[in-house]
């Protein structure tokens, strides 16, 4: 251990938990000198008694002022703690200590308003979104750099060589200035919500459904994850369905309360597609199931007043190949309504967003790293713009699992089996093919009641009324 009065160390951080104590031994292990900083002292101690060969590269501290001081100019210092006021009250008693040219990095799942606050009143200050959970954030995160490019390529030596990395390219960027990084990190997240709610979905219908036990549930999800759902979801899904509860033996999945916990950031992004109008359908739905999951005692209440549901499927009604079919066209509309926010607010925000490196971050490392984010990549150079669904691949992938999108959100509504994820994906679907809508009734019903007045087919402008009596 090195003498905290001397600043040697390349990078501070401030939070041990479960991010920033994995953050802290993946940067020790990449061989930078970390000094390290927790409220709980005694969290500190422990952290360095278990970190092992790695203490020798870690200065353990216990107050700003020494975490700073061990720190060399120009100090860089991650911030790893709950997002929200926590971050304003440590930066408030670390900049005292702070000189020019210091860089706080907070790296917490921040609401992105928040941190283009914080970058406007804080010098130095930057926000980036690390996904990966502690697995990741141990061995290899996804990083989404924001905020100004000169304080990011200070500290991107270091965030380069702890990310994951995808064909030995670092899955660590800068998205662009302000709060762009949490944005980016936000929508990510929104994306996880949906990806999580559509296996969620799929696994109801088997256990459901199709009376399946998770034993049985754990080797579809595996097979599923050899072919074009191959992702780190689908694959923790496999291993999650295969456990079993070491106190009482039963299915691990059958001793969990069905009531969804969440942070916030899949309802902010839910929020900011509201704000900028961007049509996220599959992501809001994940985030009202969450929701309507917290509401325990009203379901029970829902189940003695009306019954439940019938939910068994008839033999053959629905085959595990139509719900991979499901998943496969869920997936690909969900991230293309993703990308069009993103696409929306970096217009919005003037960020100038690139939306393939955004896919090719999330390659490895994240919660929501899959093949497909590949072929995303790829589709998204051609055409940085354009909705995923309209990628050939993309487009081709939906003609083919067209059909068992439609298959399994019929005969699992029919059935009373609740799939709003993946009806909201396919309502999408088939309102992004329609050259024709119905919004000439909405436009009718506003002029009719407000005068709020209507665009024609047969001619140009707007402002036309109806003559409505
Ligand atoms: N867990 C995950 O999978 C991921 C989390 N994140 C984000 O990373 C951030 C940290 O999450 P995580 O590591 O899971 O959280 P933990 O709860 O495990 O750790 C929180 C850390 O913040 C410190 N802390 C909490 N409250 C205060 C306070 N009022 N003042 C000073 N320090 C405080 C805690 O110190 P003490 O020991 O004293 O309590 C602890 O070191 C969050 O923004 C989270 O959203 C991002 C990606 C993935
Ligand atoms: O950022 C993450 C993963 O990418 C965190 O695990 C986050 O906590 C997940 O969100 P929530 O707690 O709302 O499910």
């Amino acid at each position: 251990m090195r003498d905290p009065a001397i600043g040697h160390s390349d990078i501070g951080l401030i939070g041990l938990g479960t991010m920033g104590a994995m953050l802290a031994l993946n940067i020790a292990e990449k061989g930078f000198a970390i000094s390290v900083y927790n409220r709980t002292a005694s969290v500190t101690d422990e952290f360095v008694t278990q970190a092992g060969d790695l203490a020798a590269r870690i200065t353990p501290t216990k107050e700003f002022a020494a975490l700073v001081g061990s720190i060399a100019r120009p100090r860089k210092i991650i911030l790893m703690v709950p997002a929200g006021p926590v971050v304003d009250q440590q930066i408030a008693e670390l900049t005292p200590f702070l000189e020019d040219g210091d860089i706080i990095i907070d790296a917490g799942n921040a609401n992105f308003h928040d941190t283009e606050r914080r970058a406007a009143e804080v010098p130095g200050f930057i926000g980036i979104g690390v996904s990966g959970g502690a697995e990741g954030a141990r061995h290899g995160p996804s990083i989404m750099g924001g905020g100004s490019l000169k304080a990011w390529s200070l500290v991107a030596p270091v965030l380069e060589a702890i990310a994951a990395r995808y064909d030995g390219q670092p899955c660590a960027s800068w998205m662009g200035p302000g709060g762009a990084g949490h944005f980016v990190k936000t929508v990510h997240n929104g994306i996880e919500y949906a990806d999580m709610q559509l296996i969620a979905e799929a696994y109801g219908v088997m256990r459901d459904g199709m009376g399946m036990t998770s034993a049985g549930i754990a080797p579809v999800f595996e097979g599923w994850n050899a072919g074009r759902l191959r992702s780190y979801l689908i694959e923790i899904s496999a291993q999650i369905a295969a456990a079993q509860d070491a106190e009482s033996g039963a299915s691990m999945l059958d001793v969990i309360l069905d009531r969804a916990g969440q942070k916030g950031t899949g309802r902010w992004t839910a929020i900011e597609a509201q704000h900028l109008g961007a049509p996220i359908p599959v992501i809001e739905a994940a985030v009202a199931a969450r929701n309507i999951s917290a509401k325990l005692e009203e379901r029970h209440a829902g189940q003695a007043r009306f019954g439940a549901s019938p939910k068994a499927l008839p033999e053959g009604a629905l085959t595990l190949e139509d719900l991979e079919s499901a998943l496969i066209a869920g997936k690909i509309i969900c991230y293309a309504q993703g990308f069009d926010l993103l696409n929306a607010a970096s217009g919005a925000f003037d960020w100038g967003l690139t939306m393939p490196a955004i896919a090719e971050v999330w390659r490895a490392g994240c919660i929501i790293r899959s093949a497909m984010l590949d072929d995303m990549a790829a589709a998204l150079r051609e055409a940085p713009a354009r909705n995923l669904m309209q990628a050939p691949v993309f487009a081709g992938l939906l003609r083919t699992h067209e059909a068992g999108l439609r298959k399994t959100a019929s005969v699992a509504m029919t059935h009373g089996l609740p799939v709003p994820a993946l009806t909201a994906a396919l309502a999408y679907f088939d309102m992004m093919r329609t050259a024709r809508g119905t919004a000439n009734m909405i436009q009718a019903q506003r002029d009719f009641f407000g005068e709020h007045g209507f665009e024609r087919l047969d001619r140009a402008g707007s402002g036309f009324h109806g003559d409505w009596g």
